[in-house]
């Protein structure tokens, strides 16, 4: 056997949503901040991506986490978050899955009844409370970066949808929120296809007529991911969502061959985005939780633990948790002579 790459993983998800994380097989990454490194990675090692996202090593619903060495000497760990379309600066899911898999194989060391420790996200600094026991990490709670609403009550003109009204608010990514019985589209799983098409050209349309960049970083633009929100349905939750992740180019001329996939959990910067936009209108504030429920019905809780401010932005600090499990190992190699050196994808699926 010749391998031109052996990528060793530890493969977790987040209340549904799947989440590698590279443990070794990539080389040094130069950059002053895990922000650089990610920078450097798009753009020396993007195959890397590829390789883990696509088949047959991946699929459209996978995310993938590569550790890298922190920059901030206050921080623990830091991860570079990959994803179909993009190199989030944050995820609530893969933040989840990174801690358990730092604590549970020994990475890191596990402290019980609880472990605290900080991460290097592309965003910035996470600081991360969680609950272990019996080796075991049973809860995963972290301090996100400040969340805020850029705009409310939105009118955006959608190719076959008309006037759509939006909110856009950064949670650790940029997202346009729409409410989903306004536009007639039911957030039961099994209504994905229609899902992810409305949402699709609901977010082309978006970033095209409201662009947004963060203030403290303008490298950092969006939207890039739709929030279609609606009632709470299960006991004990306020809300729920369902998250669309771009696995391809739009055509808004084509809107029915919109490419992407939903986020299997409640997605955490999607649920710290929303909560923004409720603290904006005064319907949810300092203290209070906020339970968001996704497609499979886990929940990840929310709350607000302090106000700031972004730039010119009214801003909260969020915490968010949920929990994360292992469900195997694995050593990815590729051979030099495989046709595929960066995976590939097929239509039916992608
Ligand atoms: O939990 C999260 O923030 C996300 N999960 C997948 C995309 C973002």
């Amino acid at each position: 056997m010749r391998l031109s790459r052996m990528i060793t993983a530890v493969e977790a998800h987040a209340e549904g949503e799947p989440g590698r994380v590279i443990t070794g097989g990539l080389p040094h990454m130069p950059g002053n901040s895990v922000f650089e490194k990610m920078q450097w990675m798009q753009e020396n090692l993007d195959e890397v991506r590829l390789l883990m996202l696509r088949e047959p090593r991946g699929n459209p619903g996978l995310c993938c986490n590569a550790l890298v060495p922190p920059c901030d000497p206050s921080a623990d760990a830091g991860f570079i978050i990959m994803e179909q379309t993009e190199y989030p600066p944050m995820s609530g899911s893969n933040t989840i899955c990174v801690v358990t898999v730092l604590l549970e194989t020994g990475i890191l060391p596990m402290v019980e009844p609880v472990t605290e420790l900080t991460l290097e996200a592309p965003a910035g600094l996470i600081r991360v409370r969680a609950e272990c026991s019996d080796g075991k990490v049973t809860r995963v709670e972290f301090r996100n970066v400040p969340a805020f609403a850029v705009h409310l009550d939105a009118p955006v003109e959608v190719a076959g949808l008309g006037t759509v009204t939006v909110d856009v608010a950064w949670g650790g990514m940029f997202f346009v929120l729409a409410e989903a019985e306004k536009l007639g589209v039911s957030l039961d799983a099994g209504n994905g296809a229609e899902i992810v098409r409305v949402s699709e050209a609901i977010r082309h349309a978006t970033a095209e007529q409201l662009p947004v960049s963060h203030p403290d970083n303008p490298a950092i633009t969006g939207p890039t991911i739709t929030n279609l929100w609606g009632a709470p349905v299960g006991e004990g939750t306020h809300g729920r969502g369902a998250i669309t992740l771009s696995t391809g180019p739009f055509d808004p001329a084509r809107p029915q061959d919109a490419s992407g996939i939903l986020d299997r959990s409640p997605c955490g910067t999607g649920t710290c985005a929303k909560m923004a936009v409720l603290h904006a209108r005064g319907l949810l504030g300092v203290g209070e939780n906020y339970v968001n429920a996704g497609p499979l019905g886990t929940t990840f809780t929310g709350r607000i633990v302090e106000t700031t401010t972004v730039g010119p932005y009214p801003a909260i600090v969020p915490t968010l948790s949920g929990q994360g499990w292992i469900h195997g190992t694995a050593n990815w190699t590729l051979d030099p002579t495989d046709p595929f050196p960066s995976g590939y994808t097929v239509g039916d699926m992608w």
